[in-house]
C-alpha cells in the first residue's frame, strides 16, 4: 500500500485437497478468497508477497498428457516459466472471477476454445473443433453463440465461456472462482453438477463461492474465510446439516440465508488495514468474551474461543462427548443457548 504499509490479505491459510474431492471456500466479499486462489497460480500483482508452502502433487491424480513429470511442485516458489508452461491450464485450471476480463476481446469464443484445445491437448483441426464444442456444451454455452466476440455476450454467457475454457485441459486441480455468478438457478445447478463431474477420475476442485446452496450441492468439505483467515474447515454434511457449523460466523452465514432464519449478521467485516489483534469476528459475535482479545488458534477445524458444540468425532473413534466429556461451563453455555433459541 502507499507509504510502504503492508496488508495481510490472507493469513495462516492451511488446508489440503485430495484427488476426487471438492472443497468449497466461502465467505463474505473481500475476505481473501480470490487472493488465495491467485497466490496458488502465481497470479498476484507484482508488489504482493507470499510466504509458506503450497504443494501440488500429481501422484494419484488424473494427469493430462502435458502434466510435466508428474512430481510435486512448490507453487509459491515456482518460476514464472514453470507456472506458465506446466501449471496454469495443465495442472491447475482456473475459472476466473471476472471472465469478461480474461477472455480475449478480439477473438470469438470458438477461436479461443479451439486454440486452448490445440495448446493443452495437442489435438488438431477437426478434432479441436469437436472438442471445443464439447467443452462449450459441458459448460452450457450455446453452440450457436460460439462465433460471437466476448463483448457480444451477456455476463452469464461470458461466465459459461470461461468455464468451458477451464474445462478443456481436464486439469488435476480446478480452481473455480465464483463460477455461477450471474446464472439463473437451473443453470447454477447444471454448472455445479458439471464441475462436480470434473472430480470423477480423481480430479480435485476448489470452488470459491458466495452461493451456499451451490456449495452444499457440490462440496465434500467447506472452508469458511473471515477477514483473511480460514475460521472453519468442516465436512459438508455436518456443516450444512447436523450438527451444523461450529464457528459463530459460519453459523451466522447459514442463518442469513432466506431459506433458513433470514437473519443477517449485524455489522460489517473489519478493514484489512485495521484488524484487531484478537479474533476479527469478536465485534460482531454474540458469544465473544474477554478471551477473544487473543487470536484464536485453529483446533479441530475451528478457530474460535467459543465454538458451538463439541469437536467432530474421529471416524470409528469414540464420540467427542465420550472422549472429552463436556465441561460444566460448556454444558450450561449450551443449555443457555438452547433456551435463548427456544
Ligand atoms: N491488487 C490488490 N491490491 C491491494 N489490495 C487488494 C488487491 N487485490 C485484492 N486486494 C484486497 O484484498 C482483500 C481480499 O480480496 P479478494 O478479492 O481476495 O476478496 P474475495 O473474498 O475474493 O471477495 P469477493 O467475494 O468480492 O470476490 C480485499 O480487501 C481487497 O481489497
Ligand atoms: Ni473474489
Amino acid at each position: 500500500m502507499r507509504g510502504g504499509r503492508r496488508i495481510a490479505a490472507v493469513s495462516d491459510a492451511a488446508f489440503d485437497l485430495a484427488p476426487g474431492e471438492c472443497l468449497a471456500l466461502v465467505g463474505e466479499s473481500g475476505c481473501g478468497k480470490s487472493v488465495l486462489a491467485a497466490a496458488l497460480l502465481g497470479l498476484l500483482p507484482g508488489n504482493a508477497r507470499t510466504a509458506g508452502s503450497a504443494r501440488l502433487n500429481a501422484a494419484g491424480g488424473a494427469a493430462g498428457p502435458d502434466a510435466g513429470d508428474g512430481g510435486t511442485i512448490e507453487l509459491l516458489t515456482a518460476s514464472e516459466q514453470e507456472l506458465a508452461r506446466t501449471v496454469r491450464g495443465r495442472r491447475i485450471g482456473l475459472v476466473p472471477q471476472s471472465p469478461a476480463a480474461h477472455l480475449t476481446p478480439v477473438r470469438t469464443v470458438r477461436a479461443q476454445l479451439e486454440e486452448t484445445v490445440r495448446e493443452l491437448t495437442g489435438v488438431r483441426r477437426s478434432g479441436a473443433r469437436a472438442d471445443a464444442e464439447r467443452a462449450a456444451d459441458r459448460a452450457a454455452f450455446p453452440l450457436d453463440h460460439l462465433d460471437r466476440y466476448p463483448h457480444q455476450l451477456s455476463g452469464g454467457l461470458a461466465q459459461r465461456a470461461a468455464t468451458a475454457l477451464a474445462l478443456v485441459g481436464d486439469a488435476p486441480l480446478l480452481l473455480a472462482d465464483e463460477p455461477t455468478t450471474g446464472l439463473d438457478r437451473d443453470l447454477v445447478e447444471r454448472t455445479v453438477d458439471e464441475l462436480r463431474r470434473h472430480t470423477d477420475d480423481g480430479r480435485a476442485l476448489l470452488m470459491i463461492t458466495h452461493d451456499l446452496a451451490a456449495a452444499e450441492r457440490i462440496a465434500d468439505r467447506v472452508a469458511v474465510m473471515y477477514a483473511g483467515r480460514i475460521v472453519e474447515l468442516a465436512d459438508a454434511p455436518a456443516f450444512f446439516g447436523t450438527p451444523g457449523p461450529r464457528h459463530p460466523y459460519a453459523r451466522g452465514l447459514l442463518d442469513a440465508l432466506p431459506e433458513r432464519a433470514f437473519r443477517p449478521i449485524p455489522g460489517m467485516p473489519p478493514e484489512l488495514g485495521a484488524l484487531p489483534d484478537g479474533c476479527a469476528f469478536a465485534a460482531r459475535c454474540d458469544r465473544a468474551t474477554a478471551a477473544c482479545e487473543a487470536l484464536p488458534v485453529p483446533a479441530d477445524g475451528v478457530a474460535c474461543h467459543h465454538p458451538v458444540g463439541p469437536p467432530p468425532a474421529a471416524p470409528g473413534g469414540p464420540t467427542p462427548a465420550e472422549a472429552t466429556g463436556p465441561t460444566g461451563a460448556q454444558r450450561s453455555e449450551e443449555d443457555g443457548r438452547r433456551a435463548r433459541t427456544a
